[in-house]
């Protein structure tokens, strides 16, 4: 269970551009099942994820994932925990360019120090999953846009986290792609994987596999439905 308490993000605090991006947001996130957080642009919905991807802090409020109080650790425990707790998939991919494909799978998992060997082996047997086993040596920027997705989720993959975090996933994908995508997420689902996913795309809102929508509007949840 992921627990957000009374969470508050605010942006220039104190100065004359002072903005709250994130109002008071409490929420229950059920695990090994998937939650979309839908809005408008602007409406908070990035800067939520990244909360909850413990990848910045909020400013006020509480927040207690798989039992534990994240809010109050130090970052160095916060960054231990991001890297195992979380996979990212951005809405852009941010794939690095001049690395290949391999490097960039496998670029996640360097910090953990893993030993090379086994984590090449993981990174192949993700690569084959994903059918990009012929694109092993190529450098990312000559991948077609399904690779590149594909690639994405396989790196969001490679430190085997239980919570996969997905900010406008299919924003940048045509009708087919975004809908391969949304049968990634149901696999991931079925093998047990909690999967959080900003869209307003009606591709990725209305898939039956979708458990959960939370509507964010002004930095507030609007409505939440089943
Ligand atoms: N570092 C920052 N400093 C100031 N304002 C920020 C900062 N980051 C985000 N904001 C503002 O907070 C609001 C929410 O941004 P956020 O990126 O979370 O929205 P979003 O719902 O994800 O939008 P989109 O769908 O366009 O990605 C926006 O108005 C944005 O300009």
């Amino acid at each position: 269970m992921i627990q957000l308490n009374s969470i508050k993000k605010v942006f220039n605090a104190g100065k004359p551009n002072e903005f709250i991006a994130v109002d008071n947001v409490s929420l229950l996130i059920e695990t090994e099942k998937i939650t979309v957080l839908r809005g408008p642009s602007g409406s908070g919905k990035t800067t939520l994820l990244s909360i909850i991807g413990c990848m910045s802090r909020p400013t006020s409020g509480r927040m207690n994932i798989f039992g534990r109080e994240l809010t109050s650790l130090p970052e160095r425990f916060l960054t231990e925990i991001r890297r195992k707790t979380f996979g990212f998939v951005f809405q852009q991919f941010n794939l690095i360019k001049g690395i290949t494909v391999l490097e960039n799978i496998m670029l996640p998992a360097y910090p953990v120090g893993e030993k090379y060997s086994l984590l090449r082996k993981r990174a192949m047997s993700l690569l084959d999953i994903f059918n990009l086993s012929g694109k092993v040596n190529s450098k990312v920027e000559w991948l077609s846009g399904g690779e590149a997705q594909r690639t994405a989720i396989a790196r969001a993959l490679i430190n085997d986290p239980s919570i996969i975090i997905a900010d406008e996933p299919t924003a940048h994908l045509d009708t087919r792609l975004s809908y391969e995508f949304m049968a990634y997420m149901k696999d991931l689902k079925a093998q047990g994987k909690t999967i959080i996913i900003a869209s307003h795309d009606p591709i990725v809102c209305d898939a039956p596999v979708i458990d959960r929508i939370i509507n964010i509007r002004d930095g507030k949840i609007a409505e939440q439905w089943l």
